[in-house]
């Protein structure tokens, strides 16, 4: 159990304030929905089969924070997270990509999440590894004799072995190289490393697409049975080092485990945010698109209800994923759905529109604030960036506007705002003199004023 199983519903609804402004009935929708999977887990046997999972659908505009609520929860609680667009799929059998590919997808997260975070654990040990490999290639002299067979060995005993004085030389010959390497001084040198390269077969002839489909992997069961080949390459050492670290990381690494844990994790812990809901949810005209439209949510719904999905990696049971479906439901309402699928997402929320104030917020509050990683990016060229509490209010201010007066594209519009603001320092920033920045109402200005005042303002990029 991880420390995330322990959080309480307000103590997410806490964590999920760190970035996301506002919204509070989502946060708590979703807070309560991830600690009721968690109880639904512990549940016996019997109940678990009684106790409906409890989808959550999120109503409202575009840029107000579905996705981010939807992604932070999923970071916070390590859960793989998938996010898709309902108007991707089509049905069973039509071209195009089956609804059934969403989980195979959300596996694949799974797996590479997985596989990182095992490599990360491995990683002193491959760094090693991969030092003596490096050693090995600037000193081959010095390299530890490794397999050798029988015959090897019969053969070796013949030829000149060196004497315990030269062994021990080499020894300290390797160790003073070692000690240059660790202090940067061979970074550049070049040297000959031997790769092992899977001969990949040609299988695009064979329709991967449709046997993806079906969970069916052939690439990599026809690659296990090719034979692996050696390449030598020439590369510099820090290239060297690169190319080596996942190497050796992935030998360290228990493929079978770490694939279970990964189907584990994605059928526990998995969510998956469905967008654009709204536009496959229309009353059936008994027509063409609509039809079509009808037939994606209904092979969307044994897997909202729990289904077992193939995967190249094994069976996965969608029981227990939480699904997260979006959309702003302008044109249709969340009735317009086929009623089963309602049933699935029974706790809904409305996310509202954001205000000037709440994009003053957005502006410096997050951890992740816009003006924090202008600030961040710009101090590594010894740049200070200064935003007064004026300069922040006229850039909420504009892009507010501007969201009335365009497209209405929510708190997306404070970053074409804050980019358009601050484009010239960063373009200048290698070259300027003075390293502190002051961004005020008045610089604001002077960058806008332009923009704001033209009656015609779709015609700038903003
Ligand atoms: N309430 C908020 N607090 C902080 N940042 C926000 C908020 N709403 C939106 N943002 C920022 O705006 C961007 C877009 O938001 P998000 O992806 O959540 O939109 P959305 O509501 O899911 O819209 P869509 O359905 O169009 O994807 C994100 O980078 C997010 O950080």
């Amino acid at each position: 159990m991880t420390n995330f199983d322990n959080l309480t519903p307000k103590e997410i609804v806490r964590e999920l304030d760190k970035y996301i402004i506002g919204q509070y009935q989502a946060k708590k929708a979703v807070a309560i929905a991830i600690r009721n999977r968690i109880r639904r887990q512990k549940l016996p046997d019997i109940w678990q089969k009684e106790v409906l999972p409890k989808n959550i659908l999120m109503i409202g505009p575009t840029g107000v924070g579905k996705t981010e609520i939807a992604r932070r929860l999923a970071q916070l609680s390590g859960s793989p997270f998938l996010k898709v667009e309902a108007t991707r799929f089509t049905e069973v059998g039509y071209v195009g990509k089956n609804v059934d590919s969403m989980v195979r997808d959300l596996v694949e997260i799974s797996v590479n999440m997985v596989k990182k975070e095992r490599m990360e654990q491995v990683k002193d040990k491959a760094e090693q590894m991969v030092e003596e490999r490096i050693l090995d290639a600037l000193i081959p002299e010095s390299r530890k004799p490794q397999n050798i067979s029988f015959m090897g060995l019969f053969t070796a005993s013949q030829q000149q072995q060196p004497s315990p004085e030269e062994r021990r030389s080499l020894r300290q010959k390797r160790e003073e190289i070692r000690q240059k390497l660790r202090n940067g001084e061979l970074e550049n040198e070049m040297i000959e490393i031997e790769i092992e390269k899977e001969i990949s077969p040609f299988i695009g002839a064979l329709g991967q697409g449709e046997l993806e489909d079906l969970g069916i992997d052939l690439g990599s069961m026809l690659g296990s049975l090719m034979p692996k080949t050696r390449q030598k390459k020439r590369m510099t050492v820090s290239e060297a080092r690169r190319t080596l670290l996942p190497i050796e990381s992935e030998k360290l690494i228990d493929m079978d485990k770490a694939t279970q844990e990964a189907l584990e994790r994605a059928q526990n812990r998995g969510i998956i945010f469905i967008d654009e809901l709204d536009k496959i949810a229309v009353k059936s005209s008994g027509s063409g698109p609509d039809v079509s439209r009808q037939g994606v949510q209904r092979d969307l719904l044994p897997i909202v209800e729990g289904t077992t999905i193939m995967t190249k990696y094994g069976p996965v049971r969608t029981d227990y994923i939480l699904f997260i479906g979006s959309g702003a439901f302008h044109m249709s309402r969340p009735s317009d759905l086929i009623p089963e699928l309602q049933g699935r997402f029974p706790i809904r929320v409305e996310l509202s529109s954001l205000t000037r104030k709440d994009f003053v917020r957005i502006l410096v509050e997050p951890e992740n604030a816009i003006t924090k990683q202008y600030q961040a990016l710009l101090s590594t060229e010894g740049i200070e960036l200064i935003f007064t509490e004026d300069g922040i209010e006229e850039m909420a201010k504009i892009a507010y506007e501007l969201n009335q007066r365009l497209e209405n594209i929510g708190a997306r519009r404070l970053y074409t705002v804050v980019e358009k603001v601050l484009e010239e320092i960063s373009f200048e920033a290698p070259d300027v003199q003075e390293k502190k920045i002051i961004i005020d109402a008045k610089y604001v200005m002077g960058k806008l004023e332009n923009i704001i005042s033209d009656e015609d303002v779709s015609s700038y990029i903003l």
